[in-house]
């Protein structure tokens, strides 16, 4: 692979553009899901950065790539794989999966992007280098008794590596969504995002 092919000038500035972080199964593919839900589909698009890692990692390994995107275990045999691969690709590009992902998903034809899988301060960098104050972030955040509910289980190698921990130590967040499964304050949450979006929307 080459890992400085994708070089094409960017071009469509979108207005928002909604980063989300949180540890496995702290519910940031719930929450990106009702997000995009409730904003009109056709000014929105989720981005997902493992994404083009799952995609380049089904061709070449013979794998599903839907059964790698999905919520189930099969993703878990292949991620410390995946993790290993890609922090290579990194090291010589940081933005490379951030940019593979902007073109995979077409994000440029719509004005809000959700991306719900930041891992790294790289990753942060890469948006706000590129897109500037467009960006937002959101730490999701749920008690590690309710995330052992939802079926996490502490993996070496996984939890404990960069993937999991880079942004432990970053502490300023545009929003920070408590998950633990209490249904009106999460409703409350998502307002608050939803209506910070209605009034960037409107400037
Ligand atoms: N507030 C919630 N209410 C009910 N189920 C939830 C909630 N948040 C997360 N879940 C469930 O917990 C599991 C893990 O959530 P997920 O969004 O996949 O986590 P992550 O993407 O952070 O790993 C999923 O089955 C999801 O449906
Ligand atoms: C290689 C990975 O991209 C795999 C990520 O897969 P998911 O984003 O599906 O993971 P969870 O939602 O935390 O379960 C990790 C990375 O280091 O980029």
């Amino acid at each position: 692979m080459e890992v400085n092919k994708i070089s094409e000038k960017i071009n469509s500035s979108p207005s928002c553009i909604l980063l989300f972080s949180g540890k496995r199964k702290s519910g940031k593919d719930y929450i990106t899901d009702i997000i995009l839900e409730r904003i009109k589909r056709e000014n929105a698009v989720m981005l997902k950065i493992s994404a083009p890692i799952k995609s380049y990692w089904a061709e070449t390994h013979d794998l599903q790539f839907d059964d790698l995107m999905g919520a189930g275990e099969y993703k878990e045999k292949y991620r410390q794989d995946m993790i290993k691969w890609s922090e290579g690709v990194r090291r010589q590009n940081y933005g490379y999966f951030c940019e593979a992902a902007v073109k995979m998903f077409k994000a440029h034809e719509k004005p809000i992007w959700i991306v719900s899988d930041i891992r790294r301060k790289t990753d942060l960098k890469w948006f706000k280098e590129n897109y500037g104050s467009a960006v937002k972030t959101i730490r999701v955040v749920a008690d590690e008794g309710i995330r052992k509910q939802r079926g996490w289980i502490f993996t070496e190698g996984v939890d404990d590596a960069e993937t999991e921990c880079d942004l432990d130590d970053v502490l300023e967040w545009d929003w920070k969504i408590i998950n633990n499964s209490n249904e009106s304050e999460l409703e409350k949450q998502i307002q608050d995002i939803l209506s910070a979006i209605e009034n960037i929307m409107h400037l």
